[in-house]
């Protein structure tokens, strides 16, 4: 199933939450809304499962690229994980996954198989008539996924699915999400762990105050996002700071230590010509590219649109 969003924007009374987003997902792919606490991605995903209706802008859902294009789905065909989880604490978790299943109209034979295969597959199955508000707050938001994922939704929007999770946990969901992306699901899902997203979403959309700042691949964002190169260069002994700064092509300069140096260089900077200009204030021990994180790309431009 697509999910396409094209030129969404949603207004609260004092804010754009939401600003001409555009994008696509397809079936069998995984989109990672990403941004800061106010960006507008719980906004986004709200619209995209039919909760609220956009501004301007539309969202259509399509089967796949030869069929029409339709305004609303069923709500059957959504899974979807809210920011604010509701589950109920002194119900067991056998209760409350059977009352999830029964609003989402599943007869008893599928709930019942549904429900053992997805608390097995959570390792969840000896905590099953235990209460909720006995189970620690890692294996309460796998009830609350499995909830989400029992009436195998062909489109699962997860809001932070994994807040609350430490890293053994954030694995396990992350190789979840690869099997529902396996099987042809769409996922889309919003977070803050950038580290964990970029390793496994096919999309990337990164977004602050409302607006896209950068979408594609992992590679697509990072050519997006990256408006200058670094390069870190070591001298035998410490080199006055304005030198390097007075290098034509060269932006800015931070001191790690007292003998290295990261360069902010010009996209087109020829290195070559660069290490012989260094050569000339010192011997160059080291000198190399600094292939900087997503997190740290992101949070510059972030950064620079605040500014
Ligand atoms: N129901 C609402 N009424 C008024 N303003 C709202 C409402 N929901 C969200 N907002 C505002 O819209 C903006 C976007 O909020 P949203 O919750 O979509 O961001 P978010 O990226 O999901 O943030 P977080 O990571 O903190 O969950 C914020 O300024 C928020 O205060």
């Amino acid at each position: 199933m697509h999910v396409e969003v094209h030129e969404v924007c949603k207004d609260y009374a004092t804010v754009r939450a939401v600003n001409q987003v555009s994008l696509v997902a397809k079936g069998g792919e995984v989109l990672a809304l990403l941004g800061p606490n106010g960006a507008g991605k719980s906004s986004l995903v709200r619209m995209m499962v039919g909760l609220t209706q956009p501004d301007s802008g539309q969202i259509r859902y399509r089967a796949d690229d030869t069929q029409p294009a339709l305004a609303t789905l069923e709500t059957t065909a959504f899974g979807y994980l809210p920011e604010d989880r509701g589950l109920y604490q002194e119900r067991t978790v056998l209760d409350n996954l059977r009352y999830i299943a029964r609003l989402r109209g599943l007869n008893k034979a599928v709930a019942d198989r549904n429900t053992s295969r997805w608390l097995e597959r959570f390792e969840l199955s000896d905590r099953a008539t235990e209460p909720m508000r006995q189970l620690s707050k890692g294996n309460q938001q796998k009830v609350q996924l499995i909830a989400t994922l029992l009436h195998d939704p062909q489109v699962v929007m997860l809001d932070e699915p994994f807040s609350g999770l430490d890293p053994m946990n954030q694995e396990f969901v992350l190789s979840v999400l690869n099997e529902l992306r396996e099987a042809g699901t769409t996922v889309i899902l919003s977070a803050h762990q950038m580290a964990l997203v970029e390793r496994m979403a096919d999309k990337l959309v990164l977004m602050n105050k409302g607006s896209v700042v950068a979408q594609g691949s992992l590679p697509e964002v990072r050519q997006q996002l990256l408006q200058h190169h670094h390069l870190q260069v070591e001298f035998a002994h410490p080199v006055a700071i304005e030198k390097l700064a007075g290098l034509s092509g060269i932006n800015d300069v931070s001191v790690l230590t007292d003998t290295l140096y990261e360069l902010y260089c010009d996209e087109h900077l020829a290195t070559e010509q660069l290490l012989k200009e260094l050569q000339k204030f010192a011997p160059v021990r080291q000198f190399s590219r600094h292939q900087q994180s997503l997190h740290d790309l992101y949070l510059q431009a972030v950064r620079a649109e605040t500014s």
